[in-house]
């Protein structure tokens, strides 16, 4: 579904995010990127949908081809890739509805987003909104929704895109554990059902190994870890975090959904 080829990051002042690396992520398949600060999670994440071009190599999606080979290209992977930020990026004082319309401008042209969207917009973004369980919300500002609640609302400005892929950069790491596993587990359910490849960095590792099907390890811009959760052993997380002593720790809430067996298999390392 979409492929990296010896990706390499270098940002100016030639610090090196992301060694040359390759990866393939499979449709439908909810991966979770884990590593330390500064690992290269997010670069990586940006990498996906080209907001960070890259030093060397290449984003390949099956769709699209190398999505930097133009600029329709590249628009075309990024309206096809929904994006989940951690600080939910929601205008506040817009209704919830106003913020999950704002995942159907790039179905439009710039001139045609100035106006009205069609009414075919609003019963998407509406039909989003209830399944994230806030439909009765629809219309309240979402600055005066919980943290949860903006989150959902940011999943389902993502939902409304009809995405292909959705890429969500640390999305619960504001939020206590356990509205952190009930937005995990919605955000797997909508991509399970939609067939949406999911690339998801995570900071807890009880959460990486509840909803995972994937879980890819980084440390200092090299992946150190790729394999199912199950072969998430202690040595497995003394590559990626360094010590044991410094692997986040486990989330202590019964309401963090069990293990479910894999439905992918291990990728090589
Ligand atoms: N725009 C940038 N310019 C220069 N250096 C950057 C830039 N963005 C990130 N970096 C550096 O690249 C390295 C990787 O950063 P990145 O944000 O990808 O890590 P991360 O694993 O997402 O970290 P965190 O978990 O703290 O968000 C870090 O050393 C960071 O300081």
């Amino acid at each position: 579904m979409l492929s990296i080829y010896d990706l390499q990051v270098t940002y100016p002042g030639r610090l090196t995010a992301l060694n040359p690396t390759s990866l393939t992520f499979d449709q439908g398949e909810f991966s979770v990127l884990l590593g330390p600060s500064g690992a290269g999670k997010s670069t990586l994440l940006r990498c996906l949908n080209g907001l960070v071009r890259p030093t060397n190599g290449q984003v390949v999606s099956t769709a699209h081809g190398d999505i930097h080979s133009g600029s329709v290209t590249l628009r075309r992977h990024r309206a096809a890739t929904g994006m989940v930020f951690q600080h939910h990026h929601l205008i506040g004082r817009l209704t919830a509805l106003a913020n999950v319309l704002v995942g159907r401008l790039g179905h439009h042209s710039a001139l045609r987003s100035l106006l009205p969207l069609p009414l075919a917009d609003r019963r998407i973004a509406l039909e989003a909104l209830e399944r994230v369980g806030l439909l009765d919300r629809a219309l309240t500002r979402v600055d005066q929704l919980s943290g949860g609640q903006q989150q959902r609302v940011g999943i389902a400005r993502a939902v409304a895109q009809q995405p292909r892929l959705i890429l969500a950069d640390e999305p619960v790491a504001s939020l206590d554990p356990a509205t952190a596993a009930r937005v995990l587990d919605l955000l797997r359910t909508i991509c399970k059902a939609d067939g949406i490849t999911a690339v998801v960095s995570l900071h807890q590792v009880d959460l990486a190994r509840g909803f995972a099907d994937r879980v890819i390890g980084l440390q200092a811009g090299a992946v150190v870890f790729d394999g199912t959760p199950d072969q998430l052993c202690e040595a497995s997380l003394e590559r990626i975090y360094g010590s044991r002593t410094d692997a986040p720790r486990a989330v202590e809430d019964e309401r963090v959904r069990p293990r479910r067996e894999p439905s992918y298999a291990a990728q090589p390392a």
